[in-house]
């Protein structure tokens, strides 16, 4: 599989400035009726879960519902947890296929978030795990309430105090590829006092252990 083919561009993307990246946003990649649909949809049909998370030792609840979806096989480990994967549904197959078309990469998975409100969020983190490859493509579709998701820089301590803003509208996609994940970090930070929901589907490609490398 190439990532590299047939790239996003064109019409509708924009891609971010930064330095050892590559991330493009489109902010209208859904039409607002098809995103309202959608996050209903998605809202009702994914079974949502607590996973659990391994922090010093200790295990706490994630601080927001998920889902593991994908292909037989395409096993995800996150946290030292192992989670296999739900089936696809008819409606989120059609999805992929929407999102491999315009990504033009292929998804075996896909890791659903659900933020309820502002008390739900995301750690700073890579998606850098062994499965992922050494440059992870992920799509990431944004559905609900705008939340803003943060970049920052692994190395440079200043950049590290100085993370990039990027506000994730209802109905966008965003393009994450290349060196990314090796030199940045990114976050969803809380935000007070807000009470509407947000769903987060990022497709991923997971290679099993038959197809990873020595
Ligand atoms: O909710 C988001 O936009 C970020 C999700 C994320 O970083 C992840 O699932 O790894
Ligand atoms: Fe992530």
């Amino acid at each position: 599989m190439s990532a590299t083919t047939n790239e996003p561009g064109g019409d509708g993307w924009l891609a971010l400035p930064l330095p050892d990246a590559d991330i493009r946003y489109a902010q209208a990649w859904l039409r607002k009726d098809e995103a309202d649909a959608w996050f209903e949809r998605l809202l009702h049909d994914i079974p949502w879960e607590r996973h659990r998370l391994k922090l010093f030792g200790r295990e706490v609840d994630c601080p927001r519902l998920s889902c593991w979806i994908g292909d037989p096989g395409a096993a995800y480990v996150y946290s030292q947890t192992r989670f296999e994967p739900h089936p696809w549904t008819p409606a989120l197959q059609s999805l992929r296929e929407r999102v491999q078309a315009s990504c033009g990469a292929s998804f075996n998975s896909v890791l659903a978030n659900l933020y309820r409100n502002g008390e739900d969020s995301m750690g700073w983190h890579s998606d850098d795990e062994p499965e992922l490859g050494p440059q992870p493509v992920i799509a990431s579709l944004s559905l609900g309430v705008e939340r803003r998701f943060r970049l920052r820089r692994k190395s440079l301590r200043e950049a590290k105090a100085k993370p990039l803003g990027l506000p994730l509208a209802h109905g966008s996609l965003l393009y994450v590829a290349g060196d990314t994940q090796s030199h940045y970090q990114h976050d969803l930070p809380k935000l007070a006092g807000l009470s509407g929901a947000r769903i987060n589907l990022t497709f991923r490609f997971i290679h099993g252990s038959a197809q990873r490398r020595p």
